[in-house]
C-alpha cells in the first residue's frame, strides 16, 4: 500500500456545494493552501475575501500563482496569524482553545508584484467580522508589524528544527552541540540577508532592529531553552512519512534570496538534505509489509513483543535488553502503522501512555499472530481505541456521564 498525498481532509472539500463564498478562512500547514483552494476555487470570485491563516511564508504568493494566476475572479487576501495555542477536535469538528493569545491580520498589498489591486471593501468586511469574535482577539496591523509578529515563529522553524532533524537531536541536544550550533548560525545569517532585502520591509525599523541585533538570537536560545524537553515536530513528521512545510520555512527564504540575488547555501541544502530524508522515510515505510517473521521471532526472545515494561533483568545488561526490546518494538510499530495512525498513537502517548502502550501490545500481538494483513490506518486505530474504551469500561462496571470535553475527547483533539 503506497501513501497517499493528498493532505487536505476530504471532509473540507465539499464538491457538490457550488454556493459563492464571500469570506474563507484557509488555516493550517502552509503545504494545504493551494490544494484546499483549488477545491473550492470555482466558487471564489473577486468579491470573495480570503484569510490566510497558514503556517509558513510564501503560501500567498504560491496560491497567486497556482490557483489564481491569469483569472479575472481573484479574489483579495487578508494574511493572519495567531499566537493562541489550539486543539482540533475531529468528532466534533471543533476546536479547543489550549492557551489565549492573539490574532493580527494585515493586507499584503506590498507583495502584489505589478498584479491589480485587491478590492479593499470585501476584504474590511471580513476584518471587521474577524474583530467581532471575542475569544480570537483580533486586529489589523500595518504589514511590516504583522511581519514582525510572525517572522519568530517561522525563523525558529527553519533555523531549530531542521537541525535537530538532521543530527537525530530533541532540543535539548543543542545546548551542548557546538556543530549544531554553527550549522543553525549559517542558517540564521543567511535568513537575516534575505529578510532585510525583502522590499516589503524597507523602512521598517522594528523589523530590522529585530534581525540585526540580538533580539533573534534570545528569541531561539529561550524557545531551545523552553522545549529542551521536546523532540522536534519536523522529525516525526518525517519518521511518520507525513508531508512537511519546508517549502514554507527554508524554501521561502531561499526562493526570495533567488529572486534577490542572495545566496543562501546553506539552506539549500538542508531543505534537500531534509527532502531526500523524508523519500527515505516514505520508502521504508512503504516497504514493509508483511512483517519479517524473524524480526518477530527475535522480538519475542528478547521480550519485547506485547509485554512493555513488565520486570525482566536488572542491571546493564537488563537495561540494554529493555532498549533493545524498546527499538523492536518501536520497528514493528513503525511497520504495522500508517503515518497518520503513527502520528495520533504519538498524541496520544503525550497525555495517555498507558492507554497508548495498551493499543500497541494490541497492535503486536495481532501482528504476531498473522492478523494484519494490511498496515493500520488511522479510522482503525481510532475503533481500536474506542473498542478499548469500552473494554474498559465494561470491567470498571462504572457509570459515568460524558461531558463535552472529557478525558477521551481529549484524545481526540490529538
Ligand atoms: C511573503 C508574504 C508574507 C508577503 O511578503 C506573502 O507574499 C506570502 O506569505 O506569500
Amino acid at each position: 500500500m503506497k501513501l497517499e498525498h493528498l493532505s487536505v481532509r476530504p471532509k473540507a472539500i465539499a464538491k457538490d456545494d457550488n454556493s459563492h463564498i464571500e469570506q474563507l478562512l484557509v488555516a493550517g500547514p502552509g503545504h494545504e493552501a493551494v490544494e484546499a483552494l483549488q477545491s473550492v476555487r470555482h466558487r471564489v470570485n473577486k468579491d470573495t475575501a480570503v484569510c490566510l491563516m497558514t503556517d509558513g511564508l510564501g503560501v500567498l504568493e504560491e496560491v497567486r500563482q497556482r490557483v489564481f494566476q491569469g483569472t479575472e475572479s481573484r479574489p483579495s487576501f487578508v494574511l493572519g496569524h495567531m499566537s493562541h495555542r489550539l486543539a482540533f477536535n475531529r468528532r466534533y469538528d471543533a476546536v479547543k482553545e489550549l492557551r489565549h493569545g492573539k490574532t493580527q491580520l494585515t493586507f499584503a498589498d506590498s507583495s502584489l508584484q505589478g498584479q491589480d489591486v485587491e478590492r479593499t471593501e470585501s476584504r474590511i468586511n471580513f476584518v471587521q467580522a474577524m474583530e467581532g469574535v471575542k475569544d480570537l482577539n483580533s486586529s489589523l496591523a500595518p504589514f511590516d508589524k504583522w511581519l514582525h509578529f510572525k517572522l519568530p515563529s517561522v525563523i525558529l522553524d527553519s533555523v531549530v528544527e531542521p537541525v535537530c532533524v538532521l543530527m537525530e537531536i530533541p532540543y535539548a541536544g543543542l545546548q551542548r552541540n557546538p556543530a549544531a550550533q554553527r550549522m543553525m548560525q549559517r542558517l540564521l545569517t543567511e535568513i537575516i540577508t534575505v529578510v532585510d532585502n525583502m522590499p516589503e520591509i524597507e523602512g521598517s525599523a522594528a523589523i530590522r532592529n529585530f534581525i540585526r541585533g540580538s533580539r533573534i538570537k534570545q528569541h531561539i536560545y529561550s524557545r531551545i531553552m523552553a522545549r529542551r524537553g521536546a523532540s522536534s515536530d519536523l522529525a516525526r513528521q518525517i519518521q511518520n512519512g507525513l508531508p512537511t512545510d519546508i517549502d514554507y520555512l527554508n524554501g521561502f527564504f531561499i526562493r526570495r534570496g533567488h529572486q534577490l540575488g542572495i545566496e543562501t547555501p546553506t539552506n539549500s541544502m538542508i531543505r534537500d538534505m531534509i527532502k531526500a530524508k523524508h523519500s527515505l522515510a516514505i520508502e521504508r515505510l512503504n516497504s514493509y509489509i508483511p512483517i519479517r517473521k524473524a524480526r518477530l521471532e527475535q522480538l519475542k526472545t528478547q521480550g519485547g513483543g506485547a509485554s512493555r515494561g513488565n520486570g525482566g533483568p536488572s542491571g546493564q545488561d537488563g537495561e540494554r535488553q529493555r532498549q533493545q526490546a524498546d527499538e523492536a518494538r518501536q520497528q514493528i510499530l513503525n511497520q504495522i502503522l500508517h503515518p497518520e495512525a503513527a502520528d495520533r498513537l504519538g498524541r496520544i502517548r503525550l497525555v495517555k501512555e498507558q492507554r497508548a502502550t495498551d493499543i500497541e501490545n494490541r497492535l503486536i500481538t495481532l501482528a504476531q499472530t498473522g492478523q494484519l494483513r494490511q498496515k493500520v490506518t488511522e479510522a482503525q486505530l481510532k475503533d481500536l481505541l474506542t473498542a478499548v474504551a469500552d473494554n474498559q469500561e465494561q470491567e470498571k462496571i462504572v457509570v459515568s456521564r460524558r461531558k463535552g470535553w472529557d478525558d477521551d475527547d481529549d484524545l481526540d483533539d490529538l
